[in-house]
């Protein structure tokens, strides 16, 4: 993708880390990633996701390519306040305690004294640390750390938000509560990348998703394209009284893939398939007391790519 030809935010264009040691972190990634997008960034154990979000955020200068945010090249020097970003491993200031990390990140953004004294009891409590606002941060849980870390990135404004993992050692509430902040923040015009192993998760909140595989791009598309893609079926459930005489049976292996267990049919069905049709059909011999239709998600979509592929797959 040209610089000029690409009319995204963020242009990602033919980027390369390649670390020290001669490994590959990601390989020759081009990608275009608009505002108002929450992009869900997965792959396996050293898929190259946490290489990407540094060079993404200027912590690490790719050895090939480069990244235009608004057709200006991020890098080192590119004003931090833009992007909000917290890293896997902590980088939070050692010597201020829990509120002043965040006050302070505030302020350094160029936000001034009230808004920043307003926005840091806001994002605690996000984070659920409120009640820990005067600790100092050595005497916090790995956990809580980490919320420190990443009420610093929420604090200011930025119109980038980098989190690496944000959810690892967070309790599922909390979990939940900053996956809906995030979701507003991307309605709000932000671009917001999240890598995350809880796909089950990020599922519910994510537009995008960026599937990472030894430092490639496997795909770059929307949730539905990438669902619809690799999971084409839906388990349909439906509970009923009475009994289905054999003709129904048949009707029903004939359109899906079913099993019949104590007055409770499960059946495979195609994504577009109508429920009505199956109703009909046993509708005239039993009474349907309940009915329920799972889509298979991100999880199970993920799952099939790496089967598909023969890899080990992530958990
Ligand atoms: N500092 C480093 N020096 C050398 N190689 C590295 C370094 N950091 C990562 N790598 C290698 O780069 C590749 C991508 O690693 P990265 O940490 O980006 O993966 P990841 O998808 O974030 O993994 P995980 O899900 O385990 O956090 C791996 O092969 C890893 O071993």
């Amino acid at each position: 993708m040209e610089k000029n030809s690409c009319k995204a935010a963020i242009c990602v264009d033919h980027v390369s880390l390649k670390y020290y040691n001669g490994v590959y972190g990601i390989r020759d990634i081009s990608v275009a990633l608009n505002k108002g997008e929450l992009i869900a960034l997965i792959g396996a154990n050293g898929a190259g996701k946490s290489t990407f979000l540094n060079v993404l955020c200027g912590l690490l200068q790719p050895t090939e390519g480069d990244i235009y945010y608004d057709k200006k090249i991020i890098d080192v020097s590119t004003p931090f306040h833009q992007i909000g970003w917290s890293k896997q491993t902590h980088a939070i200031d050692w010597y201020l305690n829990v509120y002043d990390n965040v006050f302070f990140g505030a302020r350094m953004s160029g936000m001034k004294k009230k808004e920043a004294k307003q926005r840091t009891l806001e994002v605690l409590e996000l984070v659920g640390l409120l009640e820990l606002k005067d600790r100092d941060v050595d005497a916090l849980s790995g956990g809580q750390q980490q919320r420190v870390q990443i009420a610093r990135a929420l604090v200011h404004n930025a119109s980038i938000l980098i989190l690496d993992e944000p959810t690892t050692g967070l309790d599922a509430q909390t979990s939940e509560n900053l996956l809906n902040h995030l979701r507003e923040r991307a309605n709000d015009g932000v671009i917001v990348i999240v890598s995350s192993h809880d796909l089950n998760l990020v599922d519910a909140f994510c537009d995008k998703v960026l599937l990472l595989k030894e430092g490639k791009i496997v795909t770059f598309e929307s949730k539905q394209q990438f669902l619809a893609r690799y999971v084409d079926k839906e388990v349909l459930t439906i509970a009923y009284e009475g009994d289905l005489p054999p003709v129904a049976i048949q009707q029903l292996e004939e359109i899906a893939y079913f099993v019949e267990n104590d007055h409770q049919i499960r059946l495979e069905i195609a994504r577009e398939m109508q429920v009505g049709t199956i109703i009909r059909i046993i509708d005239p011999y039993v009474r349907v007391v309940d009915i329920k239709r799972d889509s298979p998600g991100l999880r199970e979509a993920y799952l099939e790519v790496a089967r598909e592929k023969g890899e080990v797959t992530q958990g």
